[in-house]
């Protein structure tokens, strides 16, 4: 076997991870004739996606929102491409633009050497295969009639508790905190892209007023529902915070129902018992953590001041991307974000 060596050189930038983004700066690189190389932890493109999603998935922004520079999707594909289609687009795009990621390197370390004039990143190779991909659990027949607690209600958590549903578990859900619902379309369009579309013209106060008047219409009023709104309208809490809203795809109607119900924070988790907040204990048969993640960028990168100490988390939102110091850019993720913007790249 041919040892790898321990030292290479790279004459051009270094992109970490090849999920959308990365994909996406590579491709815009090689379209301007400067090579690079792309690392990845993982043994494929997309590794999220691929290893870390639900089947069921689909995008919830319509699909001209969520494209990659330089290559459009296929045009059959529907408005909200589904996580099969769109993992089947982003392997046609690194293969249109000739994107090679060095698969199974984790990077612990990336610094500006100053003296050089250079970036040193270090890598340790994992071994093939060693995607860490934890499988989201899938409620089969057998798991008919189960309890089953979701704790969070972000987008994952909503929409896990609505597939729970739909296979006859029977769901809670724990809200701990605030949150902003929106119809996933209000006025023939998309919430999404009416937002940005109205944010051109109107200031992002005004927005939100109009975002919560048609949500009120659409949705009624969801703090009869356990589901309290944040003080501070969506769009701006998304700017300050990075906390995204959720997009109902048919959720609410179930909390609505009562087939699922709604359950304050977890005091303390024994076995199969948890505790809530309110000093109610219940059994449940499952439980399953919608939680969220965290970026681990602040572990390895050596350089600025991008993240908070304190909780891992960019210091403020990159809109359109970020351009740090010796050359450093970040581009592609929200505060929070798991797809990101990655059209201002
Ligand atoms: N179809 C699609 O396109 C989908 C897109 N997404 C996107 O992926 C990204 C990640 O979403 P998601 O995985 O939902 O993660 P998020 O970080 O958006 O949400 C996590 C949720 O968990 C809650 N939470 C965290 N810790 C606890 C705790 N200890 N107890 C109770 N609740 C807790 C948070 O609430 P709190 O405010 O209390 O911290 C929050 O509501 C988002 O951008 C989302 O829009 C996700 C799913 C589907
Ligand atoms: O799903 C995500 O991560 C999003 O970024 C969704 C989102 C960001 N800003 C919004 C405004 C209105 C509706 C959805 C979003």
């Amino acid at each position: 076997m041919m040892k790898s060596p321990r030292y290479v050189c790279v004459p051009g930038p270094v992109i970490v991870g090849a999920g959308p983004s990365g994909l996406a700066a590579a491709a815009c690189l090689e379209e301007k004739g400067v090579p690079s190389v792309v690392l990845e932890r993982s043994n494929c493109i997309a590794s999220l996606w691929q290893l870390k999603t639900y089947d069921r998935l689909r995008l919830h922004l319509p699909k001209q929102f969520c494209e990659l520079p330089l290559m459009p999707f296929p045009e059959e594909f529907p408005t909200y491409p589904t996580k099969q289609q769109f993992v089947y687009y982003l392997e046609a795009y690194a293969k249109r633009f000739n994107i090679k990621p060095v698969f199974n390197q984790k990077v612990m370390r990336a610094e500006f050497d100053h003296s050089l004039g250079f970036w040193r990143v270090k890598c340790v190779g994992l071994k093939e295969g060693g995607g860490d991909g934890v499988r989201v659990p899938v409620v089969d027949r057998g798991d008919r009639g189960k309890k089953v607690l979701v704790v969070g209600c972000g987008n994952s958590g909503m929409e896990v508790c609505l597939d729970l549903c739909n296979h006859d578990a029977r769901p809670s859900l724990v809200v701990r905190d605030t949150v902003h619902i929106l119809p996933r379309e209000m006025l023939g369009r998309s919430t999404f892209g009416l937002s940005m579309w109205l944010l051109k013209w109107f200031p992002m106060g005004l927005v939100d007023r109009f975002l919560l008047i048609v949500s009120r219409l659409l949705l009624g009023d969801t703090a009869r529902f356990g589901l309290d709104r944040p003080r501070v309208g969506p769009l701006e809490l998304k700017n300050s915070s990075g906390k995204t809203p959720v997009l109902d795809v048919g959720t609410l109607a179930k909390i609505k129902s009562g087939d699922i119900k709604i359950c304050p924070g977890i005091q303390r988790l024994m076995r199969h018992t948890v505790e809530f907040v309110n000093e109610r204990k219940e059994n449940f048969d499952a439980i399953i953590l919608a939680t969220g993640y965290r970026s681990n960028v602040p572990f390895w990168l050596k350089e600025g001041q991008m993240f908070s100490e304190k909780d891992g988390l960019p210091r403020r939102p990159f809109p359109n991307g970020w351009k740090g110091e010796c050359g450093l850019y970040a581009v592609g993720f929200t505060k929070r974000g798991l797809l990101g913007r990655v059209h201002g790249c």
